[in-house]
């Protein structure tokens, strides 16, 4: 255990599923949470920021939890720690809040523990707490990850990554929280195998496409049946904007992650412009408040800055 030691780390948001991969595709967004981690006397949590606003202070903080896990895990005492947060992920928006805040808190205890795990234990970890590889691969690695739940906890998690693609992202975000857990439980327990075969095709040619640049394959790759259509009931709008963005300047659209974020892939700032329209159009009839952000994929993954405390004091 390093008691000298304050660690730093920036780790970027993400979007989850890109439509069809379902709990396996994420990619990382250029927008943080940042997070100083180092041993104390006693914890003391510290949240900045607006996006932060009624999480707790005390060691029921997720922060905490996590980071308190790493050091069990590595058969080491429970810390007492001081931790500094602030962020600008929407919470609870399909942003991959929690994701960055998990990747955060593990890679920031690591440091502080030794290093007693390495990156790709430190994804198995994220992911067994996040409960799907997608958001926290991307928050560890940027880019886009592919990512496969292991068959067993104790196994790796399978993963390849992909640069991010040189392309710009509008993102819708409706003026409500929609908790995953909440998008979750109205997924159906069994599919269609006609919807099955739909997913596997399109989330194949959606990674190829990626992979090649092929960009005027996004529009067709990137559509589901697994659970965009389950969702439309929880976010208003969302039927209309995936069936239409295409033809207002979209290359690509979906849900992110479990919503209630809509994400867009567009090129030009013609595109940006046609498509902030037709949003705000559909998002008018139904009376839905919304802000946009224009993000740009982000390719470093989660950034570590440690410095010994008795060089700064
Ligand atoms: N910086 C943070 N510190 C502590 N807890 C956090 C932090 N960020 C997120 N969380 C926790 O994660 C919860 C949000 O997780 P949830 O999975 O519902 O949404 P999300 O991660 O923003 O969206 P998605 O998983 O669809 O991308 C918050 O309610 C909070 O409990
Ligand atoms: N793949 C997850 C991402 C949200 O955590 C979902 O869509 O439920």
């Amino acid at each position: 255990m390093n008691h000298s030691l304050s660690v730093q780390v920036k780790v970027p948001a993400s979007t989850a599923n890109l439509g069809p991969g379902f709990d396996t595709m994420g990619m990382a967004f250029q927008l943080y949470t940042t997070i100083s981690m180092q041993l104390a006397e006693t914890t003391q949590i510290s949240l900045s920021g607006q996006e932060l606003q009624g999480l707790p202070h005390d060691k029921s903080n997720l922060l905490y939890r996590v980071a308190a896990d790493l050091f069990t895990r590595a058969g080491l005492p429970q810390p007492e720690l001081t931790i500094e947060v602030s962020s600008d992920i929407p919470l609870t928006r399909g942003l991959g809040s929690s994701a960055a805040a998990i990747v955060g808190a593990l890679v920031a205890a690591n440091q502080l523990a030794g290093e007693p795990f390495t990156t790709d234990q430190l994804f198995a970890l994220a992911t067994h707490w996040e409960g799907h590889p997608d958001n926290v691969g991307a928050s560890l690695f940027g880019g886009i990850v592919v990512a496969a739940m292991p068959e067993h906890p104790d196994e790796p998690v399978p993963y390849l990554r992909l640069p991010a693609p040189p392309l710009q992202v509008l993102v819708t975000i409706p003026d409500f929280q929609l908790a995953t857990a909440k998008a979750r439980s109205v997924l159906p327990k069994n599919y269609p195998k006609s919807d099955v075969i739909y997913n596997i095709g399109r989330s194949s040619l959606l990674v190829a496409a990626l992979a090649q640049g092929r960009f005027d394959l996004l529009k067709k790759a990137m559509r589901d049946r697994i659970h965009q259509p389950y969702r439309a009931g929880l976010v208003p709008g969302l039927d209309e904007i995936l069936e239409a963005a295409p033809d207002h300047g979209a290359l690509g659209v979906a849900l992110s992650g479990a919503g209630p974020t809509i994400l867009c892939f567009y090129q030009t700032e013609q595109e940006k412009q046609q498509l902030s329209s037709f949003i705000a159009d559909v998002m008018a009839k139904r009376e839905i408040t919304y802000r946009s952000m224009s993000l740009l994929p982000d390719s470093s993954g989660v950034q570590i800055d440690t410095s010994l405390l008795s060089a700064i004091d």
